[in-house]
């Protein structure tokens, strides 16, 4: 049996084969970090760690890379306006950032570059664009020229004709055609800037995934992806830099998630019509979130409302209900039983199951579906007399393994008292060392948790709220 992925790049599902046997190089385009991250922004950080996960889970052992866009025009108009400089901005919504993934679940990169911290290869890069012809300078400003790279348009299927007559030249651009696009931006009066062979500027957006991935993962990735928005220009602009550099393929597969909606309308910061996962998981248990992302395909758009969410809650519950009670009854129950084949029989034919929803582009809808069957025979075999400690067991394993797959973790309800205090404990060490940030951050976590920290004179308690 063999994965079968979406691939925009063919538009088709396609076997999956990575380029080195049993090893997947995966780069997922991060945040810009100027805001806190909206429900919309955690579905690619949720589907992709889940995919991730699965492959893990099938085998492979994948190196995962996923950036930071630490500096560009979000993160300028931001600093100025909040009297900061981009750095601090940057370095307060990375920390919140990785708070809110930690607390849906999400596995760390292997590499989460900045790149702020890679300016000299994006640098170089571009200067290696210039050399071969594919790019040029105007007056500190370096463009990527399109018209010499014939594969324009391949990713989102697109004629460079149909293109160019949707582009423009915004003012203050100095680039020859209205395809082209900034690799490097002379830096403006008091903007942040670094030197360069054109002069003090910054990066444009789209280098530096192409310069951070060949980094960190070679020329030649096996999975490229982000949201469905990023197919073009920022995708399209990525394999055109790539594969000028290097005359290789950039990516075997992209991969694009879906919309998350609000009354049909995606959900962005420029609309205004976004709910912050720093917000929501104030209230809402952030393993919720995660399993309602999950209940729809992830290339399927989402329309988000709070019923659904709620529906999704109890679905949730149900299976850790069933699991629970599988747990309690491990302690009453006998041994071996006659009729143990078929029941063991009925937990592989669900693990199968999952494997083939997910084998198909990662259909975590269905695979979902599978564990409400799992978790309604697991119902049926706790109505009998006499339960087998084997079966118990195996029900119980099947539940965390493919839980795991999905990122659920069935011990998260259950935070154990020691590893309560062991979180006040470095609460209150950061405390101590001001770092206020941090403390802060354990507090949300907890108290997403349903733990309830309270402050006295003589120390911190603690209760379950
Ligand atoms: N409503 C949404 N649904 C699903 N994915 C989204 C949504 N909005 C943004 N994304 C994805 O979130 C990731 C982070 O992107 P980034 O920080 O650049 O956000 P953004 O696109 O600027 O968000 P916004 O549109 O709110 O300004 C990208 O992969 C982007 O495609
Ligand atoms: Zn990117």
């Amino acid at each position: 049996m063999s994965i079968q992925l979406y691939n925009t790049l063919t538009r088709k599902k396609e076997v999956f084969e990575p380029i080195e046997p049993n090893k997947v190089k995966m780069y997922v385009c991060g945040p810009t970090v100027y805001n806190y991250i909206h429900i919309g922004n955690a579905r690619p950080a949720i589907v992709f760690d889940t995919i991730r996960r699965y492959l893990e889970f099938r085998g492979y052992e994948v190196q995962y890379v996923s950036n930071f866009t630490d500096v560009d025009d979000k993160l300028i108009k931001a600093a100025r306006e909040l009297g900061e400089d981009v750095p601090t901005i940057a370095e307060r919504f990375i920390e919140a950032y990785f708070a809110d993934i930690a607390a849906l679940g999400c596995k760390k990169a292997n590499v989460h570059p900045r790149v702020t911290e890679n300016i000299d290869i994006i640098i170089e890069f571009i200067e290696k664009l210039i050399e071969k012809g594919y790019a040029y300078e105007v007056d500190g400003d370096v463009y990527y020229k399109t018209r010499n790279f014939a594969e324009y348009g391949k990713l989102s299927h697109q004629s460079i004709d149909e293109l160019r007559a949707g582009a423009r030249i915004e003012v203050g651009e100095k680039k020859r055609d209205p395809l082209d696009f900034a690799l490097w931006k002379a830096a403006k009066e008091g903007e942040i800037a670094w030197d360069s062979p054109w002069g003090k500027g910054r990066p444009g957006w789209h280098i530096e995934c192409s310069a951070m991935a060949r980094k960190y993962l070679g020329d030649t990735i096996d999975i490229h992806a982000g949201g469905q928005d990023l197919t073009f220009p920022h995708h399209e602009n990525e394999i055109a830099q790539s594969e000028a550099l290097t005359g290789k393929t950039f990516a075997k597969y992209w991969l694009h998630n879906g919309y998350i909606n609000i009354n049909n309308e995606k959900m962005s910061k420029s609309l205004g019509n976004f709910v912050l996962v720093h917000d929501m998981i104030k209230q809402t248990d952030p393993q919720v979130l995660r399993f309602f992302m999950l209940s729809v395909h992830y290339r399927h758009p989402i329309n988000y409302s709070e019923e659904l969410l709620e529906s999704t809650k109890n679905g949730l519950e149900r299976l850790k209900t069933s699991y629970f009670n599988l747990k309690h009854r491990l302690a009453s129950s006998t041994n071996l039983t006659d009729g143990d084949e078929q029941w063991l029989n009925k937990i592989n034919q669900c693990h199968d199951a999952f494997i083939k929803e997910m084998d198909d582009d990662f259909n975590t809808a269905n695979a979902i579906a599978v564990l409400f069957e799992l978790s309604r025979q697991a119902n049926v075999y706790l109505l009998e007399k006499n339960t087998s400690e084997n079966v118990i067991r195996a029900f119980l394993h099947e539940f965390e393994q493919l839980l795991d797959v999905l990122g659920i973790s069935l011990k998260a309800e259950l935070l154990l008292d020691n590893e309560i205090e062991e979180l006040i404990q470095k609460r209150n060490e950061a405390r101590k060392n001001r770092n206020f940030a941090l403390a802060d951050q354990i507090r949300d976590e907890l108290k997403a948790r349903n733990i309830i920290l309270e402050d006295t004179p003589q120390g911190t308690r603690w209760k379950r709220g």
